[in-house]
């Protein structure tokens, strides 16, 4: 069945496990038994029916995972036990967490209950495996790659805005994609730094214009403007031409709106924007109701009005693609791949304009949220921690000066640099979680080392876990990025150094998939050389012009700091001055509200 259907897979399911269960017993008993029920008995008999069915499903089920367990050695996922049937309870405690409490810290508290590092949430009956076990990602990511793929479910919730670009396809197609697309992500590609000089050139402009460079009194949302840097900068290494999004309307200090993710203005790009974000929510909303989502979104797909919105900027530069190419056919022109765009590249291999546009979206959508995450999150350190920001410009001026061009082998020699940006990454991973499908069942290897000193006797037990088949699996990167286990115990401190100094630095160097920010395995980040350069590019730039950053609290939108009770708790939230949430990509709350400002001269 087609992902976009989800109301045939609905009203299948309904069929399933209402309407048959119902005909198998009126046919018992109004034929095998000749029982005749009263209008007060039918309803409870046939609804007792109906969960007797669901019940010996989910024990047979049960029972051939046993099965299966036995032959291969495996012991079972721990399960989360709840109070309610169905673990409601947990159900209702995520959801009431997703929105007040420190990002994926719900997972975190299972995980420290139960002394595990994977765990099955079984909410409604439906087995769900959540993990942040360094071992068990890299089975899901890379040696166990061909045993998961996005999956039946991710594709339905992301279907309607996705569609068929990457981040939504498996086996061929994805094959397809990730072929045409990894040429221009080649290194020659990626070290010309023109596009990045352009567009940083027209950001710190803003800041400057803004910010009034040498009092720096008004704060900026730089992940507003950041998100805008990074999008036109890709819309023109990606397709040659500009969105331009950086001469649209600027957010305003004190009077502009939260939007789904930062900042909203009122304008076209605005709605752009607050489409593009809202269509991410609305995926992530989905995903924590789980299966039965489609249930609430019966008469309304909530993500229709946004994609229509986000494919009304794209369907044009689609169709001139597809134009152009026409036009070059009948003159009998044909340019080597070297010197097209990435947008002529794929009207080059497809005439499906919408092949072409869910690629198109889905590249935008990689590169804009990722980049200007960790963009925002060093602006957040640097502004905390100004020795950092010190430090940082020192290097920036010993290796490149105060002006210049600015080469590879430059950006190359920033080793602090470096350090910060792989540490902002670990604290804050652009892609905080993900989510994959086992396609049938498979062994995952034993857990990591983190609870093996458990005084429970189950998290001790080094035997493998077995994965039931067609069974979603959300990982956490994020919250194995701070594992002490594997960081040491001050896992939870901002300390570029770790990436310096070498004793510490062979934590990583010899268990490399502790940090996987850029994902691991056949499906790694292909803008992964593209992102370090345009990131490291664009702060050796800001430090040569700027030195202060500070954190302007009182323009950030109303609901938007953190909440006082997470002073209160433990780790990294109880000094956290802003508010980290996750839509598909990591961001902060409202917006980063800034003044940044040169204090030496
Ligand atoms: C700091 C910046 C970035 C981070 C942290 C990041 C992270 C990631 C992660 C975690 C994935 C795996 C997603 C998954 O499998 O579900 C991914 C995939 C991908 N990224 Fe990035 N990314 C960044 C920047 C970029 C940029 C700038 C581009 C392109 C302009 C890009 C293009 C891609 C593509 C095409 C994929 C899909 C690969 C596949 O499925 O085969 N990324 N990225």
């Amino acid at each position: 069945m087609h992902p976009s259907n989800y109301r045939m897979r609905l009203s299948l399911d309904f069929l399933r496990i209402i309407v048959l269960p119902s005909v198998l017993f009126h046919l018992i008993t109004t034929h095998l038994t000749n029982m005749h029920l009263g209008l007060l008995t039918a309803l409870p008999s046939y609804l007792g029916f109906i969960i007797c069915c669901s019940i010996s499903k989910s024990f047979l089920t049960r029972m051939l995972q046993h099965a299966r367990r036995q032959r291969s050695g495996a012991k079972e996922i721990p399960c989360v036990r709840g109070a309610w049937p169905g673990n409601v309870d947990i159900l209702m405690k995520m959801l009431r967490a997703f929105k007040t409490s420190y990002i994926l810290d719900v997972y975190l508290q299972l995980f420290e209950e139960y002394q595990c590092t994977t765990l099955n949430t079984r909410i409604l009956w439906t087995d769900h495996i959540i993990t942040m076990d360094q071992e068990h990602i890299k089975f899901v990511l890379s040696t166990g790659f061909e045993h998961f793929w996005r999956g039946r479910w991710q594709k339905e919730r992301m279907e309607r805005f996705l569609g068929q670009g990457i981040f939504n396809r498996d086996d061929e197609m994805w094959r397809m994609h990730r072929g045409n697309t990894r040429p221009f992500f080649a290194r020659e590609r990626i070290s010309d730094f023109d596009i990045f000089e352009k567009y940083t050139a027209r950001a710190l402009n803003i800041i400057s214009s803004t910010s009034n460079q040498y009092s720096g009194q008004t704060p900026i949302d730089v992940q507003d403007l950041y998100s805008r840097f990074a999008l036109d900068a890709a819309s023109e290494f990606l397709f040659g031409q500009n969105l331009d999004t950086l001469s649209a309307t600027l957010p305003v200090a004190g009077k502009t709106k939260m939007g789904p993710k930062g900042s909203a203005t009122e304008d076209p790009w605005g709605s752009f924007a607050s489409a593009f974000e809202m269509a991410q929510q609305v995926i992530t909303a989905r995903s924590r109701v789980g299966y039965f989502w489609p249930v609430f979104e019966i008469f309304r797909d909530k993500n229709a009005p946004n994609a229509e919105v986000v494919h009304r900027w794209l369907d044009p530069l689609v169709k001139s693609a597809l134009g152009e190419k026409e036009r070059m056919e009948k003159a009998g022109i044909c340019s080597p791949v070297a010197e097209k765009n990435f947008l002529q590249h794929l009207a080059e291999s497809t005439d499906d304009s919408i092949i072409i546009r869910d690629q198109l979206l889905s590249l935008l959508l990689a590169s804009r949220d990722t980049t200007a995450c960790l963009l925002t999150y060093v602006t957040y350190f640097m502004a905390i921690y100004p020795e950092v920001a010190n430090r940082l410009r020192t290097e920036v001026l010993e290796h490149c000066g105060a002006t210049g061009s600015i080469t590879y082998e430059q950006l190359r020699n920033l080793k602090y640099m470096r350090a910060v940006i792989n540490e902002t990454l670990r604290l804050y991973p652009p892609v905080p979680l993900n989510v994959r499908e086992s396609r049938t069942g498979c062994t995952l290897p034993p857990s990591d080392s983190t609870y093996k000193s458990s005084y429970d006797a189950d998290a001790a037990d080094p035997r493998p876990l077995h994965m039931p088949g067609s069974t979603a699996i959300t990982f956490l990167p994020l919250l194995t990025q701070r594992n002490k286990e594997l960081w040491g115990s001050d896992a939870d401190a901002f300390d570029p150094d770790r990436w310096l100094e070498k004793e510490r630095l062979s934590r990583f160097v010899t268990n490399p998939t502790m940090f996987t920010p850029f994902s691991a395995g056949p499906r790694i980040c292909l803008g992964q050389n593209y992102a370090y350069n345009e990131a490291s590019f664009f702060l050796v730039r800001l430090l040569q012009q700027f030195d202060t950053f500070s954190l302007a609290p009182e323009a950030q939108p109303v609901g938007s700091l953190p909440p006082l009770e997470w002073k209160r708790r433990k780790g990294r939230q109880a000094e956290e001055q802003i508010w980290p949430a996750a839509a598909l990509t990591l961001f902060v709350k409202g917006g980063l509200w800034v003044r940044v400002a040169r204090e030496a001269h």
